[in-house]
C-alpha cells in the first residue's frame, strides 16, 4: 500500500453485503471486510467503517420479514446495532484492532457545536488508533431529520473528518448505464464529473435490504468529489479490491474522481 496517497479513508459497507436475504449475517463477507480493514489499519493509515445492517440483522435476529414502517424500523435496528457490533468486536479483536460504536443523526452534523464534539471525538479515537464504526442513530432519527441512507452518511463523515478517499461497498460492483438486472447494462469505470446524464443513470434498491440503491450513492459521490475526496463503489464480495485503490489503481468498479481545489461545481 503506498504510503502517502490516501491516509486517511472511509469504508462504508451496504445492508446487501452484510445480511443474507434469510436476514442472517453473511459471516464469509464480513470477515473478509474485517481482515481488509484491520491491515489498513495496521499500515498506519486512519479507516472509519460507516456499516448499514442494523435494520436487516434486527429483523433476522427477531424473525421479522419486509421493511414494515419507521417504528418497527427503529425497533429492530436497536436489535441489531448491538447484533454488528457483538460481531465488530468479535472479528476485529482477533487481528488486535480497537473498535468504537458511533451513532450519528444529521442534526448532529448540521448543528456547529455537536459537529465539532463527533469530529473532536473521531479524531481523538485516530490519536489512540481505534477504526469507530458509524451508522445512523436510526432509533432517535425520525423522518424529517434523518439521512436515511448510509450513503450520505459517508459521505458527510469522510468531509468532516477530511478523508481522501471514500470506499463503497455494494451488491453492485459499479454504477452502470441502467440497473445491472436489465439486459444491455454495461459498466462505468470511470466518472470524471458528475453530470445530470450520469444522475439521471442511477436508480434506487431493487433488494428487500437495501436503502437508496445507485442514487443515494451518486448523491454522496457529488458530496465527497466536490470536497475533493476520490470515491469509489466496488462489490461487497471484494473488499481486497481497496489495496488496489490505495496504490493508485482507478480500474476497481467504478472511480469518481475528485475535484482539485478551485475547481467549481457547474450548476445543473
Ligand atoms: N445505474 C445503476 N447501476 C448500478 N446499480 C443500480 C443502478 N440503478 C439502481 N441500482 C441498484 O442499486 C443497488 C445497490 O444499492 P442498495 O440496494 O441500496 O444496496 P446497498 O446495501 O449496497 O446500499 C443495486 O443492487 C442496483 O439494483
Ligand atoms: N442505518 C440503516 C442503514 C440504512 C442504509 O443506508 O442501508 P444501505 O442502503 O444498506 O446502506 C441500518 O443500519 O439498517
Amino acid at each position: 500500500m503506498k504510503e502517502d496517497l490516501y491516509k486517511t479513508i472511509v469504508v462504508k459497507v451496504g445492508t446487501t453485503t452484510l445480511v443474507n436475504e434469510n436476514g442472517k449475517l453473511n459471516i464469509v463477507g464480513i470477515e473478509k471486510l474485517v481482515r481488509v480493514i484491520s491491515a489498513i489499519k495496521n499500515s498506519g493509515k486512519n479507516v472509519v467503517l460507516v456499516t448499514s445492517g442494523a435494520v436487516g440483522a434486527g429483523a433476522g435476529r427477531l424473525g421479522i420479514k419486509g421493511k414494515g414502517d419507521i417504528r418497527i424500523k427503529q425497533a429492530l435496528a436497536a436489535v441489531g446495532q448491538g447484533v454488528l457490533m457483538q460481531f465488530y468486536e468479535k472479528l476485529f479483536l482477533e487481528y488486535g484492532v480497537n473498535v468504537a460504536q458511533v451513532l450519528l443523526t444529521r442534526e448532529d452534523l448540521e448543528t456547529d457545536i455537536r459537529r465539532q464534539n463527533a469530529l473532536n471525538t473521531l479524531t481523538t479515537l485516530f490519536e489512540f488508533e481505534v477504526v469507530p464504526i458509524v451508522n445512523e442513530n436510526d432509533t432517535v432519527a425520525v423522518e424529517e431529520i434523518v439521512y436515511g441512507d448510509n450513503d450520505t452518511l459517508a459521505a458527510v463523515v469522510a468531509k468532516l473528518i477530511g478523508a481522501d478517499l471514500l470506499v463503497i461497498l455494494s451488491d453492485v460492483d459499479g454504477l452502470y448505464t441502467m440497473p445491472p438486472h436489465e439486459p444491455g447494462a454495461e459498466k462505468i469505470p470511470y466518472v470524471k464529473e458528475i453530470t445530470p446524464e450520469i444522475e439521471a443513470l442511477a436508480e434506487g434498491s431493487y433488494s428487500n435490504l437495501g436503502t437508496g440503491g445507485m442514487q443515494s450513492k451518486i448523491k454522496a459521490a457529488k458530496i465527497a468529489t466536490e470536497a475533493g475526496i476520490a470515491m469509489a463503489i466496488i462489490s461487497g464480495e471484494s473488499p481486497t479490491d481497496i489495496y488496489n485503490i490505495l496504490d493508485g489503481s482507478t480500474a476497481c468498479g467504478t472511480f469518481f474522481e475528485p475535484k482539485k481545489a478551485g475547481e467549481c461545481a457547474k450548476e445543473a
